[in-house]
């Protein structure tokens, strides 16, 4: 076991000290990209800026026979390239039991380690994996010179790993986040599904027949689908939220259904997701929709906000009981669409354009206590 003073040791002479938060910077959309692929190569560059973050993917969607060139591609696009204040550069290596990972740890954190922000781990299975990966990270971190440690996410891919969510998100100071792989996890899990990520239409609930009718079978009853993923994600989000790192959904196969792709997206952010993956251009602008507040939703938090003046107390706005606990849902909403907008600046216009909260003195009423709360 580690002595809880030696966690924030470096874990190897010279590599940098580890931190001690996740750097608040915007991750709503994480845009994976072939580097082996040179038409979707060529289009890096001019995605800077468009997106939070460009992953170069090594792992899975990539073949076998261009897991070097995937690689190699990697290295001459972070080389060229300059990624600016807001778009940060992510890469997914391959799994750790592949024949490729070392290769891909060490040549990227040697070549372009001050360029990567973040190491995407597949198939992580438990602690054990992220303090492997740690480790090795230390010692070509001090190798290279880096100034700054390469932080660590890893998807949950099997039902190992979900069993031992946990420990992976307190396994080492370099955790950022989590996200979900649908698909290997329904694979591992043997779900009965075929499709990468999104809902099945056989997984629903069925309305009772009305009262009085005898015939279940032919009664006219409506069907709901439900979400596959709901207790996955709550589990994530719950884990994540633990040990201070960010959860995030994962992949939508189905690109071109663009509507059930923002619903899933929507139901992560509502349960409490920063962000998502696009795998194609038309999911970038869904992801970054679904994963910024509406300004409807910041012009409410703010008014709810100015209404509790000294955060304690309940009010009654627009007939509805505002507490404590309703305002630290609104400061959530409101300190992320603060956050954006230093970095979107079309965001910061928009949150800037609704009403900046002043509650309505007839909308607020104070309803208990502290008479001071409400002003
Ligand atoms: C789905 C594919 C094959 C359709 O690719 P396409 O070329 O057939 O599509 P398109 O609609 O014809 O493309 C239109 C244009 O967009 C370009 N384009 C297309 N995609 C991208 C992209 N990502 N980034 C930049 N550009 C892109 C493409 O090159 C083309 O350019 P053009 O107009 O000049 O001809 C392609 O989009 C793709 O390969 N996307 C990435 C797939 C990927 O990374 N999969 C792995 C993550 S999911 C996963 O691993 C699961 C998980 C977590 O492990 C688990 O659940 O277990
Ligand atoms: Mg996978």
């Amino acid at each position: 076991m580690r002595s809880a003073k030696d966690f924030f040791k470096p874990l190897a002479v010279g590599a940098p000290r580890p931190v001690t938060e996740v750097p608040a910077r915007p991750s709503r959309v994480i845009h994976f990209f072939d580097p082996s692929n040179e038409k979707m190569a060529a289009k890096i560059p001019s995605m800077v800026g468009t997106v939070d973050v460009l992953l170069g993917n090594l792992e899975d969607a990539v073949k076998a026979d261009k897991k070097v060139a995937a690689r190699e591609g990697l290295v001459k696009i972070a080389k060229a390239t300059d990624f600016g204040e807001n778009t940060q550069l992510w890469t997914r290596v391959n799994a750790l039991d592949s024949p490729w990972v070392l290769d891909d740890l060490v040549t990227l954190v040697t070549e372009i380690g001050d360029k990567l922000d973040v190491i995407m781990v597949p198939k992580v299975e438990g602690p054990e994996d992220i303090h492997y990966v740690d480790r090795l990270l230390a010692q070509l971190e001090a190798r290279a010179g880096l100034q700054r440690p390469i932080l660590v996410h890893a998807i949950l891919e099997t039902a190992r790993g979900m069993a031992n969510v946990e420990e992976i998100c307190g396994a080492s100071p370099r955790m950022q986040g989590l996200s979900l792989g649908p698909a290997d996890l329904a694979a591992d899990r043997r779900m009965k599904t075929t499709r990468v990520g999104g809902g099945h239409p056989g997984y629903l609930v069925r309305q009772d027949p009305p009262a009085g009718v005898d015939d279940a079978v032919h009664a006219d009853r409506a069907t709901y689908q439900q979400d596959l993923w709901h207790y996955t994600i709550a589990r994530m989000v719950d884990a994540c939220a633990m040990h201070g790192i960010l959860p995030y959904y994962g992949p939508f196969g189905d690109i071109k259904d663009v509507v059930a792709c923002e619903d899933q997206f929507r139901n992560a952010f509502l349960l409490g997701c920063v962000g998502t993956w696009s795998l194609h251009p038309v999911q970038i602008e869904i992801a970054k929709r679904v994963f910024s507040p509406s300004a409807e939703d910041v012009a409410h938090a703010r008014r709810v906000v100015e209404a509790m003046g000294d955060g304690t107390g309940a009010v009654m706005l627009d007939g509805k009981m505002e507490d404590d606990a309703s305002l630290k849902q609104c400061l959530v909403i409101v300190e992320l669409a603060e956050r954006l907008s230093r970095t979107d600046p079309e965001l910061a216009q928009l949150y800037a354009a609704v009403p900046d909260g002043g509650a309505d003195v007839a909308d607020v009423a104070v309803s208990s206590g502290n008479e001071g709360s409400a002003q």
